[in-house]
């Protein structure tokens, strides 16, 4: 993206006191701003062309966000055009429209060829391009991204930095947290987002950019100091189409202007390939011989991963208390992310060593069980194969690995022999259903089934009930053995048949746990109490500060397909 540059004038004021809105993102609260002028906003974009003129104070890109004062941008999308709901924006209070085409509406009006390509630059320029004066990270790539962001922003506060963060789970701003309901969010919303920061004084945030992001310039108007890829699988490719097409839509995060400097994982081919390809500074890392940053040494017990990593510092030691090797990259990849933006050796070291558990990745689900329990959202079969090996390794001698395993309706069909394969090399794999939307979860597992044909029977169940599935798991542990639940990690409600239902991973483990009498603070007869678990480990996360929808009741474990609507307030 090019053309971005600052609108000439006074900068508007930052935005009032932000609240949560149903959808997680923060939301300008309604305070009175002087605002910009549309003709201002002109001159972000070469070509725009204006109708009328007037002030707006914010903007978004949906109708039903919009407030008095905003200017409504139309986005023609694939299920709707923008431009059909503008009306409706006019009525909740648009002062104007950014459009693709002039709309027979009394409100000024800036035209642009794309909408989509010039939210970004306009919503910057809105709020004074914001991100200018932040410490910005954005990290991309398939899996390890909410991980590293985790550690990064650690760093952050280990160095006394005011800090945010943004991504799948959630947006920090401070000691401010709302849960995410996208990974990357809107370019009014992030924009939104950066003026709190700013206005909080926040210095460096760290950021997961997805694909989907870059593909619709939401990141459009944002220069990071630097971008960050961890690795490419397999993933999103209904929407992207091609490995090419997914590799060639990630890089654009590396592209001059969008990003200063990189820090590039060569583990894989996707990552050779852009560390050659890249038109800014790179730092290559990883274990591969060809890394300048080399992991040299990676060990993970139930206390964390600890790598040895020779790098510019020389050969530093980290540890994280993130389980499994998988996360060794990501170590890597927090702390030489930190030190190209200034965290000083020490304070990076020891942010990551601190960094509190990360919702829903390898989180341990500690009731005094003498087995572990462990709540993952590996997604892709190579993030699956990683968390099985660290399951083998985290288990007893002669310990067995009892797997929980679903894949998603509605998507990346491709993935589900693949994933059927590798997960039946658990001592036990669990087929039950994730989050089907509107498949038949029945159908997906006998897909996941494709790629299990050969496995010998009594290994692989099918229970489509995820919560029976849990149960199910749990009731087969032994002294010893390691539960894995994986998909949803940090997520509470899943889609069933166009429904979004209530649905904890971690609270059904505890409820199952607790039915198999163990609970914390009880104690299942005859069975001796573990000590405590260690530092970061066994602590319930995820407790934001707003809830998206209403909790089921612990223990709710009706099939699947048997469930009722409720709970769910409208978005
Ligand atoms: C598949 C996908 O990416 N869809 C995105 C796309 O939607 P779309 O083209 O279908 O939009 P649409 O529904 O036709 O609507 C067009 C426009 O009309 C507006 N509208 C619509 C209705 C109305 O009453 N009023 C109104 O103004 C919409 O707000 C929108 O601006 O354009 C919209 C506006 O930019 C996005 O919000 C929407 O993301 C949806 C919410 C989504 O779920 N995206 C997911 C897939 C996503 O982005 N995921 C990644 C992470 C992926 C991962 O790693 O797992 C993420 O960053 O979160
Ligand atoms: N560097 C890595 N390489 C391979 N697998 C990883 C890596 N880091 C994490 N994983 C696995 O992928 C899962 C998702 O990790 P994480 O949430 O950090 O990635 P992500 O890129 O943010 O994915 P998402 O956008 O879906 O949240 C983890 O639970 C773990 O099983």
């Amino acid at each position: 993206m090019t053309g971005y540059r600052r609108a000439p004038g006074p900068r508007p004021t930052p935005p009032g006191p932000l609240s949560p809105d149903q959808a997680g993102r923060p939301t300008a609260d309604a305070a009175p701003r002087a605002g910009v002028l549309l003709s201002q906003l002109a001159t972000t974009w070469p070509g725009a062309e204006l109708r009328g003129d007037a002030a707006v104070v914010d903007c978004t890109h949906d109708s039903r966000q919009v407030r008095p004062g905003w200017l409504f941008c139309a986005l023609a999308g694939a299920r709707t055009d923008g431009h059909h709901h503008a009306a409706a924006a006019v009525r909740a209070g648009a002062r104007a429209l950014l459009v693709q085409r002039f709309l027979e509406l009394d409100v000024p009006q800036l035209r642009v060829p794309n909408v989509r390509w010039a939210i970004g630059p306009i919503a910057a320029a809105l709020h004074g391009c914001p991100a200018d004066r932040l410490s910005l990270a954005g990290v991309t790539g398939t899996n390890g991204k909410t991980t590293t962001s985790y550690l990064l922003h650690a760093a952050f506060v280990a160095a006394g930095w005011r800090a945010g963060q943004l991504g799948t789970v959630e947006t920090r701003i401070g000691e401010h947290r709302w849960a995410s309901a996208l990974t990357t969010l809107e370019a009014p919303d992030l924009q939104r987002v950066f003026a709190r920061m700013r206005a909080e004084r926040v210095k460096a945030a760290a950021m997961e950019v997805s694909s989907h992001a870059l593909d619709q310039h939401r990141v459009a108007g944002v220069a990071f100091d630097v971008g960050v890829f961890t690795n490419l699988a397999a993933e999103h490719l209904d929407y992207h189409g091609t490995m090419e097409q997914y590799y060639y839509t990630k890089s654009l995060l590396f592209a001059p202007g969008r990003c200063r400097q990189a820090v590039v994982c060569v583990d894989d081919e996707w990552g050779r390939r852009l560390a050659a390809q890249a038109q800014v500074p790179v730092l290559t890392f990883g274990h591969s011989a060809c890394a300048e940053a080399r992991i040299t040494e990676t060990r993970c017990d139930r206390s964390g991963t600890l790598i040895r990593l020779d790098c510019a510092d020389g050969l530093v030691e980290l540890t994280a208390p993130v389980l499994g090797s998988c996360n060794s990259t990501n170590v890597a990849a927090a702390y030489l992310t930190a030190r190209a933006m200034r965290v000083p050796a020490g304070p990076a070291a020891a942010g990551i060593a601190g960094c509190a558990p990360i919702p829903g990745r390898s989180e341990l689900i500690d009731a005094g069980q003498p087995f572990l329990v462990l709540v993952d959202y590996a997604h892709t079969p190579g993030a699956l194969e990683g968390q099985l090996a660290t399951c083998r390794d985290l288990a007893a001698r002669g310990g067995r690995v009892h797997l929980v395993i679903g894949c998603r309706g509605d998507r990346d069909r491709y993935k589900r022999p693949e994933t059927g394969r590798v997960a039946a090399s658990a001592d036990t794999a669990i087929l039950t259903s994730d989050s089907p939307g509107d498949e038949d979860p029945r159908a997906i597992v006998e897909q996941m089934l494709v790629g299990v044909l050969d496995r010998p029977d009594g290994q692989v169940v099918l229970e489509p009930d995820r919560a029976a599935a849990i149960r199910l798991a749990i009731t087969r542990a032994r002294p010893g053995d390691v539960v894995l639940i994986v998909g949803r990690g940090h997520e509470t409600t899943q889609q069933v048949a166009g429904r979004e239902l209530p649905f904890d991973d971690r609270r059904h483990a505890r409820a199952a746990l607790a039915a198999c009498g163990w609970a914390t603070g009880g104690r299942a007869p005859g069975v001796r109490r573990r000590r405590a678990p260690r530092r970061g480990h066994g602590v319930t996360t995820g407790e934001l500060t707003h809830a998206t929808v209403e909790e089921a009741p612990v223990g709710f474990a009706a099939p699947v397909d048997e469930v009722s609507p409720r709970s769910v307030p409208p978005p």
